[in-house]
């Protein structure tokens, strides 16, 4: 079997558009930044540990053979600043006003995992919003949409109208490239 280390959605929803048979199994791994760690190696991390993490309970239970599993992880950085999920509307509203009316760039890293091969593979995007207004910033709070998404904002639903210029791909920003997903998969599960 086939398993997705996420309790995402979204990636749930991408995935079944490759049209493979899985499994969702769901890993909670603690999510913060080593001393020194670039933002890139830190979601490449995180989408390694979510599938090892999985990959070791599979082993643990010993009945399945066949297995693989995927695990993936998305970023929102803004200059400095990993933004991750927001805690609260302070946190939202801090979060957006970084955003306004500027690039900031998204990463994703998927892993698939088997029992002789683990393989992460990077896919960053560029992205520039629009300038928003206080207005703006609190309607979108109230859709409910940025509560349970990296830097606040969902590109596949309102905000996708914040968007200005998305160099990269809009999959990966919404939380699974299918591309190098797809290419992953071919590589360590099926031909
Ligand atoms: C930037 C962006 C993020 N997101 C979502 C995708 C991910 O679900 C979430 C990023 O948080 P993640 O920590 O990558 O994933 P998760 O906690 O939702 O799920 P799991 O760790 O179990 O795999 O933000 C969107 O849906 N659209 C977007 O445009």
């Amino acid at each position: 079997m086939l398993y997705l280390a996420s309790a995402s959605p979204r990636r749930r929803e991408l995935l079944e558009l490759l049209g493979v048979e899985f499994a969702v199994r769901p890993m909670d791994i603690p999510e913060t930044p080593a001393h020194g760690e670039t933002p890139q190696d830190y979601v490449q991390r995180l989408a390694r540990e979510k599938a090892e993490a999985c990959a070791a309970a599979v082993v643990a239970e010993g009945d399945d053979e066949q297995w693989a599993v995927l695990g993936a992880d998305t970023i929102v950085v803004a200059g400095d600043h990993i933004l991750e999920k927001p805690r609260d509307f302070v946190d939202y509203q801090q979060m957006m006003k970084q955003l306004s009316g500027r690039s900031h760039s998204v990463y994703t890293a998927v892993n698939v995992t088997t029992a002789t091969a683990s393989k992460t593979v990077l896919v960053p995007s560029e992205v520039r919003f629009r300038e928003l207004t206080d207005e703006d910033i609190a309607r979108y709070w109230n859709t409910g949409e940025p509560v349970d998404k990296a830097g606040g904002y969902g590109i596949q639903g309102p905000a996708g109208a914040f968007v200005a210029h998305l160099n990269g791909s809009f999959f990966a920003v919404m939380g699974l490239p299918l591309y190098e997903t797809d290419q992953l998969l071919r590589e360590f599960w099926r031909s």
